[in-house]
């Protein structure tokens, strides 16, 4: 079979968005997981942190299902939504929009350029749950903000939120983000262990000044990305509960991948954050494969669009900030 292939991404956080709006392909979940895994591997024609299924949904203007590259699928996709919002709304010829994902229906707006003239979209992120059952993670406790977790590090603190994927955020210094710490306790929780038995993002975090923050995750189903979407608002969340940062402010988000905003709102019995960064296209693509052996696909023909190079510019500045504060 063909199949028309998007590449996009979010804070370079980049996906593979397959339209099943306009095309019909008559996926099976086998074929869904097949395809991320063969698809996203680094070492193929493609590569990519994971699929963006774009699909018709009953209550909402579309819907969004994601597969991480390891072919797990994941309820919700941050930088994903923004993403698929751009190629909804486009395809609709409309500003505003819901989209249907796995555990809820949520906004997507175009909104004003985050920088310069590079297409940008805000994104709803709730729901915001705090109960430890809600991620899964089992310690003997209902939340967890700001704690230790003996079996993880006997320094660090950690807060645990499901958005509604579930997120493990740890304020450190620059001495702890240069170390391997992140990445042994990010695979430790996404092995077989006794603590998350489904996995978990793992995002280290360090405020840069008031207002700002820098996030790197370590993403369940794919490894360290350039960024995560849920974990950058759930980083936010957290900044203002630990007040660092302010509700209802805007919150600059560095990342490896350059830079979003997050908004935090603090509603009467709930939070919601707007999310708020670029969906940017880099190339489409067609290709051929034997759903048995998708490993094996062919690339037909891909041609590139031109604005990923505006998206460079805000890199090349999120860089020099990152720079100056965390090796400074
Ligand atoms: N990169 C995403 C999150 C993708 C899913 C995540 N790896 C999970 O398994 O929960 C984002 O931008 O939010």
């Amino acid at each position: 079979m063909n199949i028309q292939i998007r590449k996009c991404h979010g804070s370079g956080n980049d996906f593979l968005l397959i339209d099943e709006i306009s095309s019909q392909y008559h996926f099976s979940e086998k074929d869904r997981q097949n395809l991320a895994i063969a698809l996203c591997d680094r070492k193929s024609l493609l590569g990519a942190d994971g699929i963006l299924f774009t699909m018709n949904s009953d209550h909402a203007d579309a819907k969004m299902r994601v597969f991480n590259a390891d072919g797990s699928e994941a309820s919700m996709c941050g930088n994903g939504l923004r993403c698929v919002g751009r190629y909804v709304c486009e395809l609709l010829q409309k500003d505003e929009i819901a989209i249907e994902t796995m555990k809820a229906t949520l906004l997507v707006s175009k909104a004003e350029p985050i920088f310069n003239e590079i297409p940008t979209y805000c994104v709803e992120i709730s729901p915001v749950l705090f109960s430890l059952s809600a991620l899964p993670m089992n310690m003997d406790k209902n939340h967890l903000i700001n704690e230790k977790i003996v079996e993880l590090s006997d320094q660090l603190l950690f807060s645990a939120v499901a958005v509604p994927n579930p997120h493990l955020i740890s304020f450190v210094d620059k001495d702890v983000l240069r170390a391997n710490t992140q990445e042994t306790i990010a695979k430790y929780v996404n092995g077989p262990n006794p603590l998350f038995p489904d996995g978990v993002n793992v995002s280290f975090v360090k405020e840069l000044e008031k207002g700002e923050i820098f996030v790197r995750t370590y993403e369940r189903g794919v490894g360290f990305t350039n960024a995560c979407g849920t974990a950058m608002s759930s980083s936010s969340l957290i900044s203002c509960l630990l007040s660092m940062n302010e509700f209802e402010s805007s919150i600059e988000v560095y990342n490896n991948g350059g830079k979003v905003r997050c908004v935090v709102h603090k509603l009467e019995d709930q939070y919601k954050i707007d999310l708020i960064g670029n969906a940017t296209y880099i190339y489409d693509a067609e290709i051929k494969l034997d759903r048995l052996n998708p490993e094996l696909f062919q690339l037909i023909h891909q041609s590139s669009f031109d604005e990923q190079k505006y998206y460079e510019e805000l890199e090349t500045y999120a860089n020099k900030r990152i720079e100056k504060v965390l090796l400074g």
